[in-house]
């Protein structure tokens, strides 16, 4: 395995990419043509925010399975390119979130009492204690846009300071805001237009980009002071520099902008704004959870695992992780069986949850379903990241339903694959942890511990045919470890199950095949 990082992380989090094992290569923010260039050697990358993980370096990065974010914002790497080539991006969304609320909280004293100003003029041997009135935070009104990891606690911590702290956020239930005892605003407008401070902790999206601009400014209270510790863009510089020209914004607190390194934005050329160069993640404290975090992830990842921080693919809690496990490998083995044993497109696949499987996270073990059908069939790499794309790109409808009690099993997953007019059906459970079993095949009950080679034989049901089936076996040197016969009707026909020790040739299943009462055989490799 090759691992290339392109930007600093800690010593703590480079020892543990090297003691893995893989190849871990550290080239400093390469130019572009040579990332380019080399990207094709290496299965997973780590970065932070300087390297653009564009759909240009995913069209040259023909190996790469993970790409491991030292952080939290994400908008350094192409998502939809990302899911589509099967690459997991993993981050560490928390690592850094008490770093950046502190720098905000610095950020805040900062401009509310001219420290950066004062600091300046004694560095010039300037003495003059009466030159920089600022104004208390106690009591003060303080709006934060988006309460999520850092808003919040960028909360508790003004609370501390008694200001009165109220905030935006469209996308989260009332019960946070009141888990805070943060006042909640319905709109940007109505919180802007009465607080003294206000603080962005929005991802940078299409929604949130420019989200502060001249509009939202011109309505703002007079006086009122700026702090972004988000995303350069999600207030619009070259606005915010006009409102402090206007008087409308006292002071800003910057610490990242647009286009990121930068020492030319307008915002650099104006009095009262305090700036620094995107700082929020470097405390010695940060960088170490960072580094050691992504490392976890990253390998994790590489090794097949189910990491916690997939910012592609739905991500479980550790607990929730064990728990899932089982179901996660009999899904996929039952999502193996149907294109092993019928050629028809699939049109719609209905997966239905039964018992205990219904308090699980169903999502992901679809996700393992729809990797197990597709596997045999399809020529990308399929996996958890991108099995539902390639399944809809597919023209697979997937239908799930829960069941909360199933008669004969405590957990029952069963699968209805439809093609044209046929329905093939397949269900399986999981026994005490982790014993997995194929319950039912197309209607007909079995009780199998799947394995690497089984044979699926449909026959007569008519006597001898157990006897045909292992002497000819027998005779193809194949070892039978287990079989079992199922049938609904005396006399109709039957399904047998084997499960053999060896991988039979083509020309072992046209024997097989060609026993009389025998009306198909298959083969499914899991
Ligand atoms: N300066 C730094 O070094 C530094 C360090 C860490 C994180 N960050 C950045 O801080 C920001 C916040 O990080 P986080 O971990 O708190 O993220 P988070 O995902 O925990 O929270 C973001 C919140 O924003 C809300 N939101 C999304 N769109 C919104 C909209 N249009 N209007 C209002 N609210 C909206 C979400 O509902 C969510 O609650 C991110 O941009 C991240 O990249 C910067
Ligand atoms: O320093 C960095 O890597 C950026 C940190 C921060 O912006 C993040 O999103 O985690």
């Amino acid at each position: 395995m090759k691992i290339l990082v392109t930007e600093k992380i800690s010593e703590k989090g480079l020892k543990v990419l090297q003691e893995s094992g893989a190849k871990v290569d550290i080239k400093m923010k390469p130019p572009r043509e040579e990332l380019l260039s080399i990207i094709a050697e290496y299965d997973a990358m780590v970065v932070r925010s300087y390297t653009k993980v564009d759909e240009e370096l995913f069209s040259y990065a023909k190996n790469l399975k993970v790409v491991g974010r030292a952080g939290n914002g994400v908008d350094n790497i192409h998502m939809p390119s990302a899911t589509k080539k099967g690459v997991i991006v993993v981050n560490t969304p928390d690592a850094n979130s008490v770093s950046a609320a502190e720098l905000t909280v610095g950020h805040m004293l900062a401009i509310s009492r001219k420290i950066p100003q004062a600091h300046q003029a004694m560095k010039k041997h300037h003495w003059d204690n009466h030159g920089y009135i600022g104004t208390e935070l106690y009591k003060k009104k303080l709006g934060i846009v988006g309460l999520g990891r850092i808003g919040a606690l960028v909360a508790t911590r003004m609370q501390a300071f008694e200001m009165e702290v109220s905030a935006y956020d469209p996308y989260i239930a009332d019960s946070r805001f009141e888990k805070f005892g943060v006042e909640k605003k319905e709109t940007l407008e109505e919180l802007i237009k009465e607080v003294d401070f206000v603080t962005v902790h929005t991802p940078k999206t299409k929604e949130t980009a420019g989200m502060i601009g001249k509009n939202e400014l011109m309505k703002a209270k007079k006086g009122i002071k700026v702090i972004n510790c988000a995303r350069g863009g999600i207030i619009n510089e070259e606005d915010l520099t006009w409102a402090i020209q206007q008087g409308i914004v006292e002071a800003a607190g910057i610490d990242v902008l647009k286009d990121e390194p930068d020492t030319t934005s307008p915002l650099f050329d104006v009095e009262n704004v305090t700036l620094t160069p995107h700082i929020g993640a470097g405390t010695v404290e940060a960088q170490d959870k960072v580094g050691v975090g992504v490392a976890h992830e990253v390998l994790g990842a590489l090794r097949g695992e189910m990491v916690t921080n997939a910012v592609n693919m739905p991500t479980l809690m550790r607990q929730e992780l064990d728990q899932v496990q089982s179901s996660l490998r009999l899904g996929e083995i039952l999502g193996k069986f149907y294109y092993q044993m019928s050629k028809e497109p699939v049109d719609r696949l209905e997966i239905i949850y039964r018992g205990e499987t219904v308090h699980m996270e169903t999502q992901m073990i679809t996700l393992a379903i729809l990797k197990g059908l597709m596997e045999p069939v399809v020529q990308e790499k399929v996996n958890y990241v991108n099995a539902k794309l390639l399944a809809k790109s597919r023209g697979i409808e997937v239908i799930e339903s829960q069941q909360s009690e199933d008669d004969r099993y405590l957990n029952f997953i069963q699968l209805k694959i439809y093609a044209k007019d046929k329905c093939f059906t397949i269900g399986g459970t999981v026994f005490g942890k982790k014993e997995l079993r194929i319950a039912e095949v197309n209607g007909f009950v079995f009780d199998v511990v799947p394995t690497p080679y089984m044979l699926i034989a449909k026959n007569i049901d008519q006597p001898g045919m157990i006897g045909k089936i292992g002497t000819n076996l027998g005779e193809h040197h194949i070892n039978i470890a287990t079989m079992q016969v199922s049938r609904n009707v005396q006399g109709e026909k039957a399904m047998m199950v084997l499960t053999i020790d060896s991988e039979p040739t083509e020309e072992d299943l046209k024997m097989i095949q060609e026993v009389p009462g025998i009306l198909n055989v298959q083969l499914v490799r899991l």
